[in-house]
């Protein structure tokens, strides 16, 4: 369960995000609203990537002011842009290195499974660098979850993506491994926050509708 109490975020000028009490324990929560409005940081705090100026976040428990090393452990982050965090030269090399904590022995071989099993079996052993845009992104994804987080935070994560490639993403995100309790995206992509159980329409740093993503994103869609 993630809870956010009295959370504020505050620029060096002005309020990124107002006062907000938020209990999220859907299995795919989606975070929709116009360039600016303040998805990413709302996603980032729940990382301990962006800390609160005042409130308390709390993911399953951990706070990211007390406990940011467990938080980190707990939660995966998927950025908008892929190499912000493939760090090896080959897809194989990558997936085995986020391996590295979960036990497995084989990290090669089981890096191959899920490789194959993201569809990107057939890259595995090429430079990362001459991956496209897209398989980079669904490769970035593929590296987070296999450090087995029970929450999966993930901004924009279809943006470089074709139509059947960002389908196959939200079918990762609205099915995900069986270790991943909480799904949350920040997200333009309505066919993909249509998708999920329920949908935050963030604005202006405040939180403007809040309930099932069917509703939310008619509401969002009706006011562009
Ligand atoms: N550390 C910071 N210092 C100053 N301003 C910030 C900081 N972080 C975010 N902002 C500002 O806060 C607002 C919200 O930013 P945020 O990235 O959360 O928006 P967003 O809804 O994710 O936007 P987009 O859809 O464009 O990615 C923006 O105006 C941004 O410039």
């Amino acid at each position: 369960m993630i809870r956010l109490e009295a959370v504020r975020v505050d620029a060096e000028d002005r309020v990124v995000l107002h006062p907000l009490d938020l209990e999220l324990t859907d299995r795919f929560t989606v975070l929709v609203g116009p360039n600016g409005s303040g998805k990413s940081t709302l996603l980032r705090l729940l990382d301990g990537l962006v800390l609160p100026s005042a409130g308390r976040v709390l993911v399953d428990g951990l706070d990211p002011e007390e406990r940011l090393k467990e938080l980190r452990r707990h939660v995966g982050f998927v950025f908008t842009d892929p190499d912000a965090q493939l760090v090896m030269p080959t897809p194989v090399e990558d997936v085995a290195l986020s391996l590295r904590r979960t036990g497995v022995r084989d990290r090669t071989a089981r890096a191959r499974e899920l490789l194959a099993a993201a569809g990107l079996g057939a890259l595995a052993d090429r430079s990362v660098r001459e991956t496209s845009s897209g398989q980079r992104q669904l490769l970035a994804l593929t590296t987070v979850l296999a450090t087995e987080p029970r929450v999966l935070l993930a901004d924009e994560p279809t943006t470089l993506l074709d139509l059947r490639t960002a389908r196959r993403v939200g079918d990762v995100l609205r099915d995900p491994p069986a270790h991943v309790a909480q799904v949350v995206v920040a997200t333009h992509d309505l066919d993909l926050a249509a998708r999920a159980d329920r949908a935050l329409w963030v604005e202006d740093g405040r939180v403007r509708a809040d309930g099932t993503a069917a509703e939310v994103v008619a509401a969002y869609r009706a006011s562009a």
